[in-house]
């Protein structure tokens, strides 16, 4: 039977369903064990990861008779797509699966750090009764600032709309702006928005594309999500500017360094009206079961 191997965690359906026609490999814990993972893809005709796996030359070498990569997600930013065209090798995302997750958490966390009023356990605990300090402010009449507008971005509109909100957007490259006012400059975006929410992919033209400027651009008042990709946003300036009040708050589901260690988590400390997330914006179990199930077609499809 034709060999597949999974290195990251997938429905165990969809395992199951692809099980029925192929010889899986199915071990969550594979993007963890480089050599091992090696070894299991020198003979597979198929290789399934998400965000971690590293997917470049060297990984490429060892699978010699690899035809198709599944990727239980959307960004490719951890695949040499350069290298998998080469060799002919087909990439699969699964396009649009986690959409509805991802728009959920950017409008969760912008009306959570809006409001203010879900951090405060501890001091009611302690017996205090803070009123006056948790009347924060709604996300209805705000302007959200979306960066990228494509398929994460246009679901998060859509609801957004449904909450009263005024949606802008800035993409040099998308051609339809149904849903949203178009901005033409990121800095016109930057400092007309009340929420600035980030759905670019990471690239050479992205990377740190959020830096010292962009943030002093931003209105004191305004927060920042980031459920894009890490390296879009120079997590210096931002702790900096989030530290210093001149940013009122920041929801970040991903990270420079992935996964978190005790010295990059550090660089948060002291910080109130914050949220982090171990990128799980687009990783609901309903996210993952559609991711899961589309991606098992996507291989069937290629492997034919
Ligand atoms: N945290 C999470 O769990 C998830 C993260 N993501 C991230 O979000 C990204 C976006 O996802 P989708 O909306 O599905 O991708 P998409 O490809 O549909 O949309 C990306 C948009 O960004 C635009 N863009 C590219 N460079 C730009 C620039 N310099 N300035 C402004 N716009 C630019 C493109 O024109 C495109 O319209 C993914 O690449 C991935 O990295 C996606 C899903 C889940
Ligand atoms: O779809 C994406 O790009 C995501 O970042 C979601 O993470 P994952 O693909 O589940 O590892």
């Amino acid at each position: 039977m034709t060999k597949l191997v999974i290195a990251e965690f997938m429905d165990e359906a969809a395992v199951d369903d692809l099980r029925r026609d192929f010889d899986v490999v199915y071990d969550a814990g594979l993007v963890d064990d480089p050599a091992r993972l090696m070894r299991e893809i020198s003979d597979a005709a198929a290789l399934v990861v998400r965000n971690r796996t590293q997917v470049r030359v060297a990984l490429l070498d060892a699978a010699p008779n690899l035809k198709a990569l599944g990727r239980l997600g959307v960004g490719l930013d951890n695949i040499d797509l350069d290298a998998c065209a080469a060799r002919d090798i087909k990439v699969l995302p699964a396009t649009g699966a986690n959409d509805v997750s991802v728009a959920e958490y950017v409008l969760t966390s912008a009306m959570m750090l809006l409001r203010g009023a879900y951090f405060g356990a501890d001091r009611m605990m302690r017996g205090d009764w803070p009123r006056e300090d948790m009347c924060g402010r709604e996300l209805s009449g705000k302007i959200l600032g979306l960066l990228g507008y494509g398929s994460v971005a246009r679901e998060t509109a859509k609801r957004a709309r449904l909450m009263g909100t005024e949606v802008l957007a800035h993409d040099p490259f998308a051609r339809n702006f149904d849903g949203a006012t178009r901005v033409d400059t990121l800095a016109g975006l930057l400092a007309t928005a009340d929420i600035v929410s980030l759905h670019v992919p990471l690239t050479d033209g992205t990377r740190h594309i959020i830096d010292e400027s962009a943030l002093a651009r931003m209105k004191p008042t305004a927060i920042l999500i980031n459920a894009a990709r890490g390296g879009v946003v120079d997590e210096t300036a931002l702790t900096a500017a989030l530290k210093a009040g001149t940013l009122h708050g920041a929801a970040l589901d991903v990270f420079e360094t992935e996964p978190m260690t005790l010295e990059s988590g550090q660089a948060f400390a002291g910080i109130t009206n914050l949220i982090l997330t171990p990128h799980i914006a687009g990783v609901t179990q309903e996210a993952n079961a559609r991711v899961s199930a589309l991606t098992a077609d996507n291989i069937r499809k290629a492997l034919g």
